[in-house]
């Protein structure tokens, strides 16, 4: 079984949580991870996607907003392509591989919107099956860090994902 984990991350944050979710998945399969600008656009090799973003303006980043973190925000990083426009250009499988989808949001206020949703409903209308619930992990304001305990509540999060997607063992007769 082979996972591909695709992040997005201008402060590092997402990228944390996906480096935590590759390790959890490995007692799974192989694990690659890579960010927006390096991901594949055919990814039919794998059996399993997962797909983390920040939320930037109630859903995936922009070009605009990417700079805007770093301009206003002091982001060390600005991804030349972010999550919304790898979607943009990705393949459309041949069959529907399953998809786990995260982003980051602030915890403090809680707003409206998520990356997660406006990524699987693009995953979804490309064919990838959608069947997990996104999820949202928090930091602490634009920067972080991350709330104390999201790296294990994702990793934890991945493994019973993965665990519902495989298929039931046999029952012994
Ligand atoms: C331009 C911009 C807009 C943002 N908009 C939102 C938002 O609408 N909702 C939210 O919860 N967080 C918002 N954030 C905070 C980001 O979600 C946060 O910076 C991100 O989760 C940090 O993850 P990273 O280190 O992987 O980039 C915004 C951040 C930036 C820079």
């Amino acid at each position: 079984m082979r996972a591909l984990v695709v992040y997005e991350s201008l402060w590092g944050n997402t990228e944390q949580l996906a480096r935590a979710i590759s390790v959890a998945l490995r007692g799974w399969g192989s694990v690659e991870v890579v960010d927006s600008d390096a991901a594949p656009l055919a990814v039919e090799a794998y059996d399993l996607l997962v797909v983390g973003a920040p939320t930037h303006a109630f859903s995936m980043s922009r070009a605009a907003t990417r700079a805007d973190a770093v301009t206003s925000h002091g982001a060390p990083h600005e991804p030349a392509r972010g999550i919304r426009e790898w979607l943009e250009a990705l393949n459309r499988p041949p069959r529907p591989i399953p998809v786990l989808v995260f982003d980051t949001r602030v915890d403090r206020p809680r707003l409206p919107g998520s990356a997660a949703k406006a990524a699987r409903h693009e995953l979804r209308a490309l064919g990838f099956g959608t069947s997990v619930a996104p999820e949202t992990f928090r930091v602490r304001g634009y920067e972080g860090p991350l709330r104390d305990g999201e790296r294990e509540r994702a990793a934890a999060w991945a493994s019973r994902a993965v665990a519902r997607l495989d298929p039931a063992p046999p029952a012994i007769a």
